[in-house]
């Protein structure tokens, strides 16, 4: 048996950063590399997997990809990240690759010091991290600290022991890179973009290379065999949390919440989008993803919303047997009214 360690690539970014975008590309020009995929996703309906699925690369099968969906991969690294690896090394036909693609919420601190444990560290190593932004959200500066907001938060909640809950993730993800991707450059100018690039770059007290994308069209050599053994380094990344908990306080996502809208067919998709935007920016949703029944349709419609800005597209046939039915996944701060937000939504169609 090849006893050399497999690489294993870490995949990051903020919620609708790109980060399925890019690995969709990637694998169509992965050059005949076998890659194993594993991806986890903050929500109960697995639309990332469903699409990657979808791409049918003959490098990457529908078997060789595996969803973790039960929490962000961060919080379940014995439970089910651990095991899940285990149970690929013991395959016969070990892959080239494998890559990880972590929630949108997750920390990838604790993910990458799993690769320190010994059953996984004898076989594989982190070849790298990168983190995917989404340059026209932090243009608009979705990730600079509201301080009106977080000094409400923390009136009502004097336990809050930190800022801004997307601010520091957004931080804490950066930190951990070993590749930048500023994604969305198709959205802002060039100016915007020189400073999107000061402000990522001052997020992060390391120094990892930075490069631009659109559509996560990134070549397969830039993003694999950066060889870097994160795991040796993990100590030089810590996120907010860890710095806060030398003791090990285990961290969670209570500060943000999602569930699932189930609705009937929808008969004028672009009114009900337009509709939609107007309930994401009213209750400052962060993510809505899923599919769209259209009656007379053979095909189904995804949707993808990433604060107000929503893409549609039909991405494949309802196969037969399968249920026809509108199911999107709604992604916000805890204090998101679930209630309001799902009568809002239903009260579209
Ligand atoms: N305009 C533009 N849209 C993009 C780009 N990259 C991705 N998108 C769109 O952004 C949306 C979110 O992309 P995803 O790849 O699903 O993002 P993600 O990071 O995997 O999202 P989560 O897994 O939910 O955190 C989709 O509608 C993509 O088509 C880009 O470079 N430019």
């Amino acid at each position: 048996m090849n006893q050399e360690k497999i690489p294993a690539t870490v995949i990051t970014g903020f919620l609708g950063a790109g980060k399925t975008t890019m690995i969709r590309n990637l694998l169509q020009n992965a050059g005949g590399k076998k890659i194993a995929l594993i991806i986890n996703e903050f929500g109960d309906l697995g639309v990332d997997g469903d699409v990657l699925k979808g791409c049918g690369a003959e490098n990457c099968t529908e078997d060789d990809i595996i969803e973790l969906t039960n929490g962000c991969i961060c919080c379940t690294v014995a439970d089910d990240f651990i095991p899940t690896m285990t149970k690929l090394l013991e395959r016969d036909a070990r892959p080239d690759h494998i890559v990880i693609e972590t929630s949108g919420l997750a920390l990838p601190q604790p993910l990458v010091a799993a690769f320190n444990w010994p059953d996984i560290r004898t076989h594989v190593t982190v070849d790298g991290v990168i983190t995917v932004v989404d340059s026209a959200a932090v243009a608009a500066g979705r990730f600079a600290d509201d301080h009106d907001a977080v000094e409400a938060r923390r009136v009502e909640d004097d336990s809050l022991d930190h800022e801004s809950p997307i601010e520091e993730l957004f931080e804490d993800q950066l930190t951990c890179a070993d590749l930048i991707v500023l994604n969305k450059t198709d959205l802002i100018d060039v100016d915007g973009l020189g400073r999107v690039r000061a402000e990522v770059a001052s997020r992060t007290v390391r120094k990892p290379t930075i490069i631009e994308a659109k559509n996560g069209d990134v070549p397969a050599a830039v993003l694999l065999g950066l060889g870097i053994g994160t795991e040796d380094d993990i100590v030089n990344r810590k996120s907010h949390h860890e710095l806060e908990h030398e003791d090990g306080t285990p961290h969670d996502h209570d500060e943000f919440d999602s569930f699932v809208v189930e609705l009937g067919p929808i008969a004028d998709p672009a009114a009900f989008i337009d509709a939609l935007k107007g309930v994401i920016a009213e209750h400052d949703v962060l993510r809505l993803k899923g599919f769209v029944d259209v009656p007379g349709k053979p095909m189904r419609l995804q949707l993808q919303a990433v604060g107000s800005r929503i893409d549609t597209y039909f991405d494949r046939a309802w196969t037969p047997g399968e249920a026809r039915a509108t199911r999107l996944v709604v992604i916000g701060l805890h204090e998101m009214d679930e209630t309001v937000v799902r009568r809002a939504i239903e009260a579209l169609v």
